[in-house]
């Protein structure tokens, strides 16, 4: 399937010089958005995960299904003030602005494994920020997987000794 042909770019959104990847095409089309799901549960079917961290806000799109899917936990991690039980927190930098996301604590218990997904893999700020919130709780980061990656971002750089999956790249 070409999934490329339903992803939009929108120009200097939400800051001049972006080139926003709209998703929300591939989200309305039923087979895309399907299809779509099945490749992002197939990058993690040879591996056992007991969790599957979803990244808000895009990121709660897919990673219930996946979690679904292979028969997982889905575990939020919101930005700041949204959770409503004892957290733990990080601040990041991403590709237009900065942030803190946030965890509960009681989400990961020590030495379960955890599949990271987001939609989009930009600078890496927002996954690597996931990914201690992750390891701060004791869990392992077994892949951190992605609808699309902007390549010339460097994110995987910053996720350097992760196992990156992405269903596009650009
Ligand atoms: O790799 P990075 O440079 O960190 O950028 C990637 C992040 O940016 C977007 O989220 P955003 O903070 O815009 O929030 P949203 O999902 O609520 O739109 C996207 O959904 C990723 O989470
Ligand atoms: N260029 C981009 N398009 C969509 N989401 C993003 N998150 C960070 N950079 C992005």
């Amino acid at each position: 399937m070409d999934f490329a042909s339903y992803i939009r770019d929108i120009e200097d959104f939400p800051k001049p010089g972006v080139n926003f990847k709209d998703i929300t095409p591939l989200l309305n089309n039923p087979e895309a958005l399907n299809k779509a799901c099945d490749v992002l549960c197939g990058f993690a079917s040879h591996m056992h995960v007991d969790k599957v961290v979803g990244v808000d806000s895009r990121g709660f799109i897919f990673a219930p299904l996946i979690a679904s899917r292979i028969g997982a936990g889905f575990v939020p991690v919101r930005k700041s003030g949204k959770l409503p039980y004892t957290t733990i927190s990080e601040s990041y930098e991403l590709e237009y602005g900065s942030e803190t996301l946030e965890i509960h604590t009681d989400a990961i218990r020590k030495g379960e494994k955890v599949l990271v997904h987001d939609d989009v893999l930009a600078t890496g700020g927002t996954a690597s920020a996931v990914c201690k919130l992750v390891e701060k709780l004791g869990g392992e980061v077994v892949q951190c997987n992605f609808l699309i990656e902007l390549t010339f971002l460097n994110g995987a750089k910053k996720l350097n000794g992760y196992q990156i999956e992405a269903l596009l790249q650009y």
